[in-house]
Parts: C-alpha cells; sequence; structure tokens
C-alpha cells in the first residue's frame, strides 16, 4: 500500500521500485536522493560498494564486533554482484527488458509475446509491461525488476487471463455472483452491484460518486466511492491506461487485478467489479477505513505494538500469506504499509502487483501420527487441486475451500495397506499436513523495500516463497520493536545490512523469548535453513509464539483496536476546499451524466 514516503514519517525512503518511472536512488548510505541508476545498474551500484568500503561502513555502525565470516560474507556478496564478468545474476533481467519469460518445470524458457497499447482489454490479451522500468512512488520507490523466472520442481508458471465474475469489459462477464466467493455470499454490497447491473446492463465510472482520494501509488490512485445512491462504500483503485501504457506498467495491473479476482478470504481484499473506459481501468474494492498497520504503528504508545497485538495482526497475516502461497501467489511486499485495518478492526492484506505467481502442487507431508515420516520425497503422495490446468492457475474456482483441504490422496501403497492402518489408528487420526505452497518456485525478479528485501534476492540467487517468510520476520520484528532489524544509514548499507549483519535485537521493549526464537527462525539469511521453507505456513503456526491462537476462528476473535465508524456523508470533500485538479474537483462536485465516463481527468501519480 503507500510507502512510507508519502507520510510524514522519518524514514521516507526505505521504499524502492525498480519499477517506478523515476530512476533508482544509487545505493548511497551518505545521501539517498543524490544519485540515481537504472535497475539494470543496481547490482552495479552495489558491486561498485567493495568488500573493503563494507566492512569499514559496517564497523563504523556495529562497532568492533564486526566478525569476520560477515566480511566473507560480504565479499562474496560483492564479487556476486559484480557486472561484466559474464557471471553478473541480473543478466536475465537486464537482457530481457521488455519481454516475460517462464521457466517450466523442465527447465525450458519459454518466452512470452506480448502487446502493449490502448485498446487492449487486459482480459483478453497478453500485454506487456515492459518490465525493468521506473516509476515515481510519491518520492520512493520500490524495487520491481519484473522479469519472472519462475520455476518449480512441479510445474510452470501461469499467466492465463480469466474470465471474471467481476468483470465488466468482456463478453465473459454477464452479472456478477457471489457463486465464486462463498464468503461474500449475503454481501449487501455485491447485492448492489449486482442490482445495478441487472437495470444499466454493465457497470461504470458513472455509477459511482468519487467522495475523496485515499491516497495514489505507482499505478493508480485510490478514491473512497460509493455506489450512486446506495450508501454502499467501495475503495476504488482508478488507472489512467495510457501512463500505465507509456510507462510499460501494464502487466503490472494485469496482474494485481487478476491476483484479485481470484482471492476469497477474509483477510484479503474482495475486488466488487473491475471495468475499463476508454482511459481507465477501475478496480472496485472493500473500503478499509481503518488505515494501515505503519500509520497506527505510530500512533502506539513507544511507536510499537504490544506483544498481544502483534500475536494477533501477525496470526492474521499468517493465513492470509498461507492462503496465497495455496494459490500459488508468493507475496513479495510484505510490510506494516501494505497490512489495511478493516471496518471491525481485522486486517486486509493489499497491493499484489509485485506479486509472483506459479502454479502449486500441494503434497502431503503428514497424513496421520501412524504416517507421520516427511513424505515430500516421495511423489506418490502429492495432492494435485483439481483446478489445476496448464494455462490458468488463477481461477476463482481454485480457491473453493473443497479443493484446499479436501484432496484427493494419491498413495502408492495399496488400498489395502493403507485401510489396515486406518484401522489400527483408531479412526481418530489427526487432520493430514500438506504442503500446498509454492515452496519449489523461483524467481529472478528484484522485487521489494529496501528493510524487507530478503538476502536471496538482494544476492540474486532466485526466490521463491521463503521471500514472504523473510518479510514475515521482518514485520514482526518491526511491530514489536517499531524499527526493522538491518536498516543502515543508507539503501545501500540497509542492503549490505540485510545479507551480512547478524540478527540484533534492542534491549527495551522487553520482547518474549518465544518472540525473539520466532524471529530468529524466520530471518535466517539460506532460504533452506528458514522457518517455513519446508511446510510452509504450518511450521510457523506451530511455534510457541502462536500458542493459544486458534487459527480456525480468529476472525472471531477481538481486535486490538477498532476503527471509529465512519461519517461517509461528511468526507465529501467540498469542491472550494479540496486539493485536486480542477478536473477532479468537478468528478468530486459533479458526478456528471451517466455513460459519460471518458470525460474524467484524474490527478495521477
Ligand atoms: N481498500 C482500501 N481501503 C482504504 N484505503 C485504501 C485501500 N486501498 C488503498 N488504499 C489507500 O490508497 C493508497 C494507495 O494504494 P495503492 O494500492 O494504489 O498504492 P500503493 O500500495 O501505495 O502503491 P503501489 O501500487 O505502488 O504498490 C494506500 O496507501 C491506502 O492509503
Amino acid at each position: 500500500m503507500a510507502s512510507r514516503s508519502a507520510r510524514t514519517s522519518p524514514d521516507k525512503q526505505r521504499r524502492l521500485d525498480g519499477s517506478s518511472h523515476r530512476p533508482l536512488p544509487v545505493l548511497d548510505s551518505k545521501s539517498e536522493k543524490s544519485e540515481f541508476v537504472t535497475p539494470m545498474e543496481l547490482p552495479k551500484a552495489v558491486s561498485q560498494f567493495t568488500s573493503k568500503q563494507y566492512s569499514v561502513e559496517n564497523k563504523a555502525t556495529m562497532g568492533t564486533d564486526f566478525p569476520g565470516s560477515v566480511k566473507l560474507l560480504a565479499n562474496e556478496v560483492a564479487s556476486k554482484l559484480a557486472i561484466g564478468d559474464g557471471k553478473e545474476p541480473f543478466a536475465n533481467v537486464m537482457n530481457s527488458s521488455d519481454s516475460g519469460c517462464k521457466v517450466s518445470g523442465d527447465n525450458s524458457v519459454e518466452q512470452e509475446k506480448k502487446m502493449s497499447g490502448h485498446g487492449v482489454s487486459p482480459g483478453s490479451a497478453k500485454v506487456s509491461d515492459g518490465n525493468s522500468s521506473f516509476a515515481k512512488t510519491s518520492g520512493s520507490a520500490k524495487i520491481s525488476d519484473r522479469i519472472d523466472y519462475v520455476e518449480s520442481g512441479k510445474s510452470s508458471m501461469c499467466r492465463g487471463s480469466t474470465c471474471s465474475d467481476v468483470s465488466d469489459e468482456s463478453s465473459c462477464s454477464s452479472f456478477s455472483s457471489s457463486v465464486n466467493k462463498p464468503h461474500k455470499a449475503n454481501d449487501l454490497k455485491w447485492e448492489a452491484i449486482q442490482a445495478v447491473r441487472a437495470k444499466d446492463g454493465v457497470l461504470g465510472l458513472s455509477h459511482f460518486r468519487l467522495l475523496k482520494k485515499l491516497g495514489c501509488g505507482d499505478i493508480g490512485s485510490v478514491y473512497l466511492s460509493e455506489l450512486s445512491g446506495t450508501k454502499c462504500y467501495f475503495a476504488m483503485k482508478v488507472m489512467d491506461k495510457g501512463s500505465l501504457a507509456s510507462r510499460k506498467k501494464l502487466l503490472r495491473a494485469q496482474t494485481e487485478r487478476e491476483i484479485l479476482q481470484s482471492l476469497d478470504h477474509p483477510f484479503l481484499p474482495t475486488l466488487y467489479a473491475h471495468f475499463d473506459t476508454e482511459k481507465f481501468s477501475c478496480l472496485v474494492m472493500e473500503f478499509c477505513p481503518g488505515g494501515d498497520l505503519h500509520t497506527l504503528r505510530q500512533r502506539q504508545p513507544g511507536k510499537h505494538f504490544s506483544e498481544q497485538a502483534v500475536k494477533f495482526y501477525v496470526a492474521e497475516v499468517l493465513l492470509a500469506l498461507e492462503y496465497l502461497h495455496m494459490l500459488g501467489i508468493v507475496y513479495r511486499d510484505l510490510k506494516p504499509e501494505n497490512v489495511l485495518v478493516r471496518e471491525d478492526g481485522h486486517i486486509m492484506l493489499s497491493d499484489f502487483d509485485l506479486s509472483l505467481r506459479c502454479s502449486v502442487s500441494p503434497t502431503l507431508v503428514k497424513s496421520s501420527s501412524l504416517d507421520a515420516e516427511p513424505l515430500r520425497k516421495n511423489s506418490a503422495f502429492c495432492v494435485q487441486p483439481s483446478c489445476m490446468e496448464p494455462t490458468s492457475c488463477i481461477t476463482p474456482s481454485c480457491v473453493a475451500p473443497t479443493t484446499c483441504f479436501g484432496p484427493r490422496f494419491f498413495s502408492s501403497k495399496s488400498k489395502k495397506e493403507r485401510k489396515s492402518k486406518n484401522e489400527i489408528g483408531n479412526q481418530i487420526s489427526p487432520m493430514p499436513e500438506l504442503v500446498a505452497e509454492p515452496t519449489g518456485a523461483r524467481s529472478m525478479s528484484f522485487v521489494g523495500t529496501h528493510e524487507y528485501l530478503a538476502p536471496e534476492i538482494i544476492k540474486g540467487e532466485g526466490h521463491g516463497s521463503a521471500v514472504d517468510w523473510w518479510t514475515f520476520g521482518i514485520f514482526l520484528y518491526e511491530l514489536l520493536f517499531g524499527k526493522t532489524p538491518f536498516k543502515g544509514s543508507g539503501n545501500r548499507a540497509t542492503l549490505f545490512n540485510v545479507v551480512g549483519q547478524p540478527l540484533r535485537f534492542p534491549e527495551s521493549p522487553m520482547v518474549s523469548f518465544s518472540a525473539r526464537d520466532l524471529i530468529r527462525g524466520l530471518l535466517v539469511k539460506e532460504p533452506q535453513h528458514r522457518l517455513a521453507y519446508k511446510r510452509g505456513a504450518t511450521e510457523i503456526k506451530q511455534h510457541p509464539f502462536f500458542e493459544g491462537v486458534n487459527w480456525a476462528l480468529i476472525r472471531c476473535a477481538s481486535p486490538p483496536e477498532v476503527p471509529k465508524p465512519v461519517d461517509f456523508e461528511r468526507m465529501i470533500v467540498p469542491a472550494a476546499s479540496t486539493s485536486e485538479k480542477p478536473a477532479a474537483v468537478s468528478v468530486l462536485a459533479n458526478p456528471g451524466p451517466k455513460n459519460s465516463d471518458n470525460y474524467l481527468e484524474f490527478d495521477f501519480f
């Protein structure tokens, strides 16, 4: 969600986005603003920061106990990131600026041909984001060198676009229904949208009253909107298609939309509708009145949450990440800014434009206490969701809980053998344990936020779902201590700290042993030794920090804080006092005639 730079926070520049149109700030420890590099130059910029400089700088920040092994690691990083030797780890990224690549299970690279430009229906055509492009994000940027080499031991990445029940732009759209979103079955907002569709055929911008600009991100602006005359309020993300095309961000927008379409989870956003006008692409989502956890944290005494509150927030985030992984989505951008607080105080993870999609092949790890031996090496125990198709893994039907939790088991053992074990187990065998997460996926993208980047991303070694467990550790640390663990004097120092500096905890606030132990398990530099690397979220859920958490009923638990009710009518910005550009003011003051969506001009980016 919003970068820190958009706020008054002193640590404004921690977010870096190689996909923004503004060049990346060079990784300079003295001044984060003075120099800029392109993403292709980024490794060079890092490599220019030699191991010698690194150890000098870190001696200054770390005192005299700078371990030799860290220096060695720094040497290794510097040499790995060196360019011009033919071994530069970002070479693939650099050479593939306008094509997406996918690596299938057999390691064959497939080039995706793409189209870009106006008038291309994102739902019907593949579009190029040109990757490696830059744009301003409110004074800071996020790294996104988006050439996703997705490689799973079992399956290939899917980029298939799907028909959606929320689309108003393609022939497959027809009417919205909650058929594919069982959690929304009784939602009045779904019904209100359906009623408009039933009356007017399609839903468009003219059906909404834009009340207030909530914020703007790299690819669009978000408005609090009312479905006119219904008192149903939404957050509408409005993206200028021309601007997306010229900044090569169409694919990013498409990724976000397709992911949103596929979600149906209490801690993830509901996409109520999306539609395109000639000029704009609009996503109609659930509105979260509680702001984000970054802002909320700043308001806490000592600017950190209590351990109890942290447990609540991170538990919900964990469930959201687990669900995303089960859909084959590696989130990659976890940070407090992207965790919004709903009306009821529960959380909603937002912002999917940096996410990576791959298909999943759920694996049975433990079928019962009697069958407790890890079985992942035995492919006969894999479970394939019924919706797995090579061309489209992001389909709403994938998310039906029955496919996640009621899989068919394929076993190499005979029915007879299995039956006898079940009988011995007295039919009270515990729930089977599955890994349905893309633990084997690999991407070479350079995406994320400095302080949250996993070491394997910085080192360009390729990364998979374990990056989300690293960021989960940083997130947990930040909520507890009010700061991130590896922040350096500048972005470059931060990156080197992430890779080479050991984890340390501040003396205050006092934090329980189990919290620190969980953080230690998550912030292991080598992904293969990191907690959750093998069995995903299950490993984290079982950690003593979460003792007492009722995972199944967490959505019924009392949140630490419930936002004050919003008086929506009072949120309407009077034309005279708004800081919007005149055209946008006129939109707020006068929604204009129906079906005249395209006269609007928004104040973007
Ligand atoms: N569902 C929502 N409810 C309330 N506010 C929202 C919602 N979605 C977004 N916002 C607000 O709008 C701002 C912009 O959100 P958006 O997702 O476009 O951008 P971002 O995450 O900052 O950027 P980027 O797209 O570059 O990752 C957010 O910072 C947040 O304040």
